[in-house]
């Protein structure tokens, strides 16, 4: 039987890969995971999908027991800010778009908006997120969105497979490196051995295949599958096997970020409770507020700026409660490896490729990595079919997230440096040109959005797009045809509804406190 699994490396990939297998396999599966006591992890990586609740689910994890132990928060959206001009501000929440005779409500929105508030106007979230507010009350019951939490024909199902079906009302911001240390005693009491030391070889057999690591004080591991997490090293898969990586920077050029750590008063502060991306000269901040600190940071590009001064724009950015706090400059490799998953190797995490974080992508490419391998699990026949379907579907939802991102800034209407003016000019995504000439006639929908599953559905584009400005959107002219009454009772339901939740629920500061 193929059961051993040597993972190498113990950041959020090697221990949520870890802990899954465990889940999933038990006792039949045997996991080592190895990981260095003098290479870091990465450090960052805080805000989530709102899919990552399945992976909790599935390890039999309630919010209860890991939210504390990992200072997190709840994300109900992201909120860009600046990307269109200077003031201006926008949410991309998680919330499912209604739809009004068979028409989504932006496109009745297009056509008579009531405000030039386009995710005030269609979606509840935003005012609830403006006013710091819980998507939980205090007794834990949900907002009431149209979704029934367990429903057991939900259960078991993989993210793609869920995809359409519902739309969770909010993602977690949490400390990764907490996260990563719970998982780690989750995993070791369920019988993963866990070796601190530094892995100095990667033995191959005459095939290229992985036979054993070789660390310097526990001598060689050997395994039949070898899950490589050693971060944007990738010292299995792209050292070690040579398998070739593919650079988005062409279309992608951020390629570096500073990032501090600061410890806030959330109490006096408050919560808002989304992830913030707010737009620079020559990239964007991140803000994310967790219970104790806020994490934050400066995603640029160095071809058009320094690190000192991504470092003095971010301090300034933060003001005086950064002053003592050290600075973490971080490269990013942004990319993908050609195939994750080459003889009897699979990379997940930063060693299989990253995009900038600015949709907070990086943990649901590990989520979805873990799924898909799961599903795909080799026997001793180690059939190409396996590895195939598996690499096809890291290629797509990478290919697919990145085309996502480039429309973020096509579509900003900002142009007051030459970053943003640049942004304009740059060289896309094949495919995305004809699609973005499609949507400005007919709002993106499931037929004309990146044709395989990437972890976004047709809302988030048109939120981008009604959002950042930069694009002239018509509505469907069989709106003018049409009875405008349903759609302005579905805007002045949503208008009634806001006010209804604003009168309810808690501040967000005050869930969290109660819960810890
Ligand atoms: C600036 C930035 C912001 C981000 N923000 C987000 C976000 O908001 N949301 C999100 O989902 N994701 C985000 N990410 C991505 C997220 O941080 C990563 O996806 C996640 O932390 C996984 O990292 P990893 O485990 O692959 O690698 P790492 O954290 O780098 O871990 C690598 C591991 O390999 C080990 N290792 C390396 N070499 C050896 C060796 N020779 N022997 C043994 N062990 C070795 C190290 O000790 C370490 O344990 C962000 C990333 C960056 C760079
Ligand atoms: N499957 C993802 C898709 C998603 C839907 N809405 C949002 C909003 C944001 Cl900010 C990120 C991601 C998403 C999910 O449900 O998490």
């Amino acid at each position: 039987m193929l059961n051993r699994l040597v993972i190498v490396g113990g950041g959020t990939a090697g221990w949520m890969t870890a802990s899954y297998f465990k889940a999933a396999f038990g006792d039949r599966i045997d996991i080592t995971l190895v990981e260095s006591g003098n290479v870091g992890t990465v450090g960052v990586g805080e805000a989530t999908f709102s899919d990552i609740r399945h992976f909790f689910e599935f390890l039999g994890l309630k919010e209860k027991d890991w939210m504390p132990a990992c200072n997190a928060t709840y994300k109900l959206a992201v909120r860009f800010e600046n990307w269109r001009e200077k003031g201006h501000s926008f949410y991309h929440p998680f919330e499912q778009m209604r739809s009004v005779n068979g028409f989504p409500l932006t496109d009745w929105w297009l056509h008579k908006g009531p405000t030039d508030q386009f995710d005030r106007d269609c979606f509840v979230m935003p005012s609830v997120i403006d006013a710091g507010l819980s998507p939980r009350h205090l007794d834990g019951t949900l907002i009431d969105q149209p979704f029934v939490e367990g429903a057991d024909e939900m259960q078991g199902l993989t993210m793609s497979e869920h995809q359409g079906k519902t739309q969770f009302p909010y993602a977690y911001q949490f400390e990764a490196a907490l996260l990563a240390k719970y998982l780690t005693t989750y995993a070791v009491e369920r019988g993963v051995t866990h070796i601190t030391d530094d892995v100095e070889k990667v033995n191959l057999d005459e095939r290229g295949w992985i036979s054993g690591v070789t660390t310097a004080q526990h001598g060689d591991i050997e395994g039949d599958l070898f899950v490589d997490c050693t971060g944007f090293r990738a010292l299995l898969l792209n050292k070690a096997l040579e398998v070739p990586f593919i650079s988005y920077s062409d279309t992608l050029p951020n390629d570096s970020a500073v990032a501090l750590q600061v410890p806030q008063d959330m109490k006096a502060r408050g919560i808002l409770p989304c992830t913030t991306a707010t737009a620079q000269d020559a990239g964007w901040i991140w803000t994310i507020p967790l219970m104790g600190r806020i994490g934050t940071g400066y995603v640029y590009a160095k071809d058009y700026l320094s690190p000192e001064e991504a470092e003095r724009t971010l301090r300034e950015f933060v003001g005086p409660a950064a002053a003592d706090v050290e600075a973490n400059h971080i490269r990013m490799r942004i990319g993908r490896s050609e195939n994750s998953w080459v003889n009897n190797c699979v990379a997940i995490g930063l060693s299989s490729g990253f995009v900038e974080p600015l949709e907070s992508t990086g943990i649901f490419f590990i989520h979805h990595a873990i799924e898909q391998l799961a599903k795909n699990f080799p026997d001793e026949s180690w059939s190409p079919v396996h590895r195939q379907l598996y690499n096809d579907s890291i290629a797509h939802v990478m290919d697919g997230v990145r085309e996502f991102l480039v429309l973020h800034y096509v579509a900003a209407k900002r142009n007051d440096t030459q970053y943003w003016r640049d942004a304009k000019t740059r060289r896309i995504p094949d495919g995305l040109a004809e699609r973005i000439e499609m949507w400005k006639t007919q709002l993106p929908d499931t037929e004309t959005v990146f044709p395989y599953y990437h972890g976004l559905p047709p809302y988030s584009y048109m939120c981008i797009l009604l959002g950042m400005g930069g694009i002239e959107l018509k509505p469907s002219p069989a709106l003018a045809l049409s009875d405008p009454g349903p759609a302005e009772r579905e805007f002045a339901a949503i208008r009634d509804k806001t006010r209804r939740l604003a009168e309810t629920l808690p501040r967000a500061y005050d869930y969290f406190a109660a819960q810890h």
